[in-house]
């Protein structure tokens, strides 16, 4: 009979490296952040990180098979400063979580601790037409990394993870009709690690520009829980979306810089 081949299903990060030989490159992300190693750089402090996010910027959220995605219209929602030699606007944000209860999940760690999740916002460089063009350019994108802990529920995180039932399936979408201010995700204490990077999934483009935002934001363990709502094909069928995270790379002498 004839061949069947069956959709291959994605591979594994310890196999990216087959079709995305950067996958070895020398500014790959995540990485484990050791603190001793990070160095204060008054520079970053002297020119404060500005984030200014207008609330009305969230257009619906999609499952995009990997996480779910909120989709932004970055008019006017901008961040400037510490790092950053340009304005970088938001163009989505996203996650990346662990197995139910379980405290891995995030992509960087610190001192080798994990986080149950890790929020990502990314945004890209004014200087390029649009995130296409930013998107493999070593200053194309920065993004602004928040890690979840296991808490209290969080407030402004609700009106999202509540939105996550209803795209369970990939490329199911949901417009978003409140105003909302991702702002709200980030914590209060505006510390970082900064770091050159890449994108933590195929096509691992060395564009980005890490900040690493020192404080976690509390999140309910019902909260992300929500997160399993997202459904995504595994080699068994249609599963919970969940380990979407890729472990930590090789430093290769990078320098981690620190507010
Ligand atoms: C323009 C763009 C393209 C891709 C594949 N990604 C996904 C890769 C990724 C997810 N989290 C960190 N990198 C991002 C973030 C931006
Ligand atoms: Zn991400």
């Amino acid at each position: 009979g004839f061949l069947q081949v069956a959709s291959p299903v994605p591979q594994g990060p310890n196999k990216w490296h087959e079709q995305f030989p950067i996958a070895k490159g020398q500014r790959q992300s995540p990485i484990d952040i050791v603190t001793s190693n990070a160095k204060v750089d008054k520079a970053l402090s002297d020119n404060p990180l500005k984030v200014s996010y207008s609330n009305n910027c969230c257009q619906s959220v999609t499952n995009t098979g990997a996480s779910f995605q909120v989709v932004v219209d970055g008019a006017g929602t901008e961040i400037s400063g510490g790092p950053l030699d340009s304005t970088y606007k938001l163009v989505q944000f996203h996650a990346h979580w662990g197995p139910l209860g379980g405290d891995e999940g995030s992509e960087h760690t610190v001192d080798g601790v994990t986080y149950p999740a890790e929020l990502h916002l990314v945004h890209w460089n004014q200087k390029y037409k649009d995130v296409g063009e930013a998107v493999d350019k070593p200053d194309g994108l920065a993004v602004i990394g928040v890690f979840f802990s296991r808490g209290k529920e969080h407030a402004g995180f609700k009106p999202i993870s509540d939105l996550f039932a209803k795209v369970p399936r990939k490329a199911d979408k949901v417009d978003i009709s409140f105003n909302y201010d991702p702002a709200c995700l980030l914590p209060a204490r505006r510390d970082y690690w900064t770091y050159l990077g890449s994108l933590t999934t195929p096509p691992l483009f060395e564009s980005v520009t890490w900040i690493v935002m020192k404080d976690p934001v509390e999140v309910s363990a019902e909260q992300l829980a929500a997160l399993r709502n997202l459904l995504w094909e595994t080699p068994s069928g249609e599963g919970q979306m969940c380990n979407n995270y890729r472990p930590p790379q090789p430093l290769q002498g990078r320098l981690v810089r620190s507010t």
